[in-house]
C-alpha cells in the first residue's frame, strides 16, 4: 500500500479522470454556455482591447513603465482624477495559461475602478515559450516592489488575477520580501477563477509551451506552498478573496474551493464567492460595469466598507 506524504490526500481527484475529461475539464471556453468556445475567446479579447483603448483615452497615465531590465517588464499605471500618489493601487495579473495575453488587452477594471479613486496597474510579464514560470513568478515579484518604491505614501496595494493570472498573485502570498529593498504594503488578493495547483496541468495539451515538468509545477504551486507552510500571514488584516463564476468547470470549481480551505486553515483572512451565472471569461470583462457584483466587491474591500 503507498504511504500518502504528510498532509496530503492519498490520491487527488483529478488523477482519477481519463486524459480526455482532464483536458476537457482544462479547457475553460468548453464550459462557456452562451457562446461557443472561439467565440468566447475573441469576445475576450475584444471586450479588452475596448476596455484598454476606453482607459488610455481617458484615464491620466503611465504606460509601458519599465519595473525591470528586461524587455518584456513593464507596466502600465492608470490614475484617479484626485491626486495619485496616496491612493489605493490595485495591481492586476492578465491570465491566459501563461503563455497568451497581454497588459495591452487586459484593463478591464480600470475605468470603474479610477472612478472610485483607485489607480490600477496592469502588469506585462514573459508568457511561454520566453518565459518560464520561475521567471514570471519572479517577474510578478518585481513589479509590486517596483509599484511601492515608486508609491511608498499609497494606501495599500491590492493584487488581483484572473486564470493563470490569479495563480501568479496567489504565489505572492508567499513571497519572501526580505530579499527585495522593501516590502509591499499589501492589503488584500482577488483571486479570480485561478489555477492553484499546477500537477494537472503537466498532463494536458497547455503543458505544450510551458514545458513544466512535475517539479516546476510543485515548486510553483501555492496549494502545495501554503499546505507544507509553516508561516502565519503577515498582516491578518489582508484579506483574501477566492472567487470562482458558476459556469467555471468543476475542476476549476474545485481547486479554488480547496485553495480556499487551506487559506483558513493557514490563518489567512479569507473567503469564498462563487459568483451566479458568469463563465470563465465573463467573470473578468464585466469588471467594465460599475454595477457589477465583482467591481462592487472589490471596492468595498479596498474602502472596508461592510
Ligand atoms: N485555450 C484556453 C484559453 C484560456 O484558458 C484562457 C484564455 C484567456 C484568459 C484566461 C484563460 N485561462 C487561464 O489562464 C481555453 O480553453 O479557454
Amino acid at each position: 500500500m503507498e504511504v500518502p506524504e504528510r498532509g496530503r490526500r492519498a490520491e487527488a481527484p483529478w488523477k482519477k479522470l481519463s486524459k480526455e475529461e482532464l483536458e476537457n475539464q482544462y479547457s475553460p471556453s468548453r464550459w462557456v454556455i452562451r457562446l461557443g468556445a472561439e467565440e468566447a475567446l475573441r469576445t475576450y479579447s475584444q471586450i479588452g482591447d475596448e476596455a484598454t483603448k476606453r482607459a488610455r483615452a481617458t484615464r491620466r497615465n503611465r504606460l509601458h513603465v519599465p519595473y525591470g531590465d528586461g524587455e518584456g517588464e513593464n507596466l502600465d499605471i492608470y490614475f484617479p482624477e484626485q491626486v495619485s500618489e496616496a491612493s489605493p493601487f490595485c495591481v492586476f495579473f492578465h491570465g491566459g495559461y501563461w503563455q497568451s495575453g497581454s497588459k495591452d488587452t487586459s484593463a478591464f477594471m480600470v475605468n470603474p475602478l479610477t472612478a472610485q479613486g483607485v489607480a490600477v496597474v496592469i502588469v506585462a510579464y514573459d508568457i511561454a515559450p520566453k518565459g518560464t514560470l520561475d521567471q514570471m513568478v519572479d517577474q510578478v515579484t518585481r513589479s509590486i516592489v517596483y509599484i511601492q518604491k515608486q508609491y511608498p505614501r499609497n494606501e495599500g496595494i491590492y493584487l488581483c488575477g484572473h486564470s493563470a493570472g490569479a495563480h501568479l498573485a496567489a504565489m505572492m502570498l508567499l513571497a519572501d520580501w526580505t530579499k527585495h529593498a522593501v516590502a509591499p504594503n499589501l492589503r488584500g488578493f482577488f483571486l479570480i477563477s485561478g489555477i492553484y495547483d499546477l500537477e494537472p496541468i503537466v498532463f494536458t495539451s497547455q503543458n505544450g509551451p510551458l514545458l513544466m515538468t512535475l517539479e516546476d509545477a510543485r515548486r510553483n504551486g501555492p496549494q502545495q506552498l501554503l499546505e507544507a507552510a509553516l508561516t502565519q500571514p503577515v498582516d491578518p488584516a489582508c484579506h483574501v478573496l477566492v472567487i470562482v463564476g458558476q459556469h467555471d468547470s468543476p475542476e476549476f470549481s474545485r481547486q479554488s474551493r480547496e485553495f480556499y480551505q487551506t487559506l483558513c486553515r493557514g490563518g489567512w483572512n479569507a473567503s469564498f464567492e462563487e459568483l451566479h451565472d458568469v463563465d470563465h471569461f465573463e467573470i473578468i470583462w464585466k469588471l467594465t460595469q460599475d454595477d457589477y457584483v465583482l467591481t462592487q466587491m472589490i471596492l468595498r474591500t479596498i474602502f472596508q466598507e461592510p
